[in-house]
């Protein structure tokens, strides 16, 4: 759940335009975790609707999402977000960017679904009993009004999921950042949250090592290493990074029968 300080809204003059176009530019972007480094070299810009990131384990797909949403800040380089550079931008992202976790566990801490989609709408300064309404009409827009009242705690994994998304699209963020969002679903929810996801007006950056999940988006990131290793249209990076896994398997298992 994005949380957006009160104290914010008011004291500082708002750097970010939430329609600027490339919404995040990376020059040189490097970090370091633990006097680790984690990503280096990055440079991009980002502007394309729907955003697939891709990579091995430990390649920094997730330090790499959570740098726009301010989880991560560059220790080299810049990283420019919404028009401004990205120090000046941290205290507006909640309200621009929206972020949904692997698991939705780590994210829900209200105990009915009313109450944490209804949470995102007072901390944009909706009053409470009016917050709470506009949360089940929300949710009926959405198909899940019979879920008002339900625990979080007793739903599914794929409509706990559901209402992790609603829960920050009810904030309309400019910017929806998954990382591995369907990781624990079966193929119909991971199914349904993909046709969601397809659906909205939201620009969308997705971590996903479910190849299939990525179709239909405009624009894939390959990172290997912390780098970036390729990025292009969906068909050419991933049929090169589903040709360099059967590459590194087929050289495994010549290593094995030596
Ligand atoms: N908080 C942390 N402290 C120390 N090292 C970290 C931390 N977070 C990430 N790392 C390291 O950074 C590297 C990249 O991690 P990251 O989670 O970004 O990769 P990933 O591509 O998302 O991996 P996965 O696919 O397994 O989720 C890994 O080697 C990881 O061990």
């Amino acid at each position: 759940m994005a949380y957006w300080p009160k104290k914010n809204r008011k004291q500082r003059p708002l750097v970010c335009n939430p329609d600027a176009s490339p919404y995040a530019v990376f020059r040189e972007v490097g970090l370091a975790i633990g006097g680790r480094r984690i990503l280096e070299g990055l440079s991009l810009t980002l502007s394309e609707h729907r955003i697939g990131v891709i990579g091995l384990n430990g390649s920094g797909k997730s330090s790499f999402v959570r740098l726009l949403n301010g989880l991560r800040t560059p220790d080299t380089g810049s990283l420019g977000l919404f028009g401004a550079p990205g120090d000046q931008a941290l205290p507006e992202l909640p309200r621009h960017v929206g972020f949904v976790f692997q698991n939705p566990d780590h994210q829900a801490i209200f105990p009915t679904v009313e109450e944490e989609i209804a949470f995102g709408l007072t901390q944009l300064g909706a009053a409470k009993a009016e917050s709470r309404a506009r949360a089940r009409e929300f949710l009926a827009r959405h198909g899940c009004g019979q879920l008002a009242g339900s625990p979080v705690a007793e739903l599914s994994e794929g409509q706990k999921q559901l209402i992790c998304i609603l829960a920050v699209l009810v904030m309309e963020p400019r910017l929806l950042v998954l990382d591995e969002p369907m990781t624990s679903l079966d193929a119909l929810a991971a199914g349904r949250i993909r046709d969601k996801l397809l659906s909205l007006p939201q620009k969308i950056v997705m971590v996903s090592h479910d190849l299939g999940h990525l179709s239909g988006f405009d624009r894939i990131l390959w990172l290997e290493d912390g780098r970036l290793r390729m990025d292009g249209k969906p068909d050419k990076v991933l049929a090169a990074y589903s040709a360099d896994i059967r590459r590194r398997l087929g050289t495994e298992a010549e290593l094995a029968a030596l």
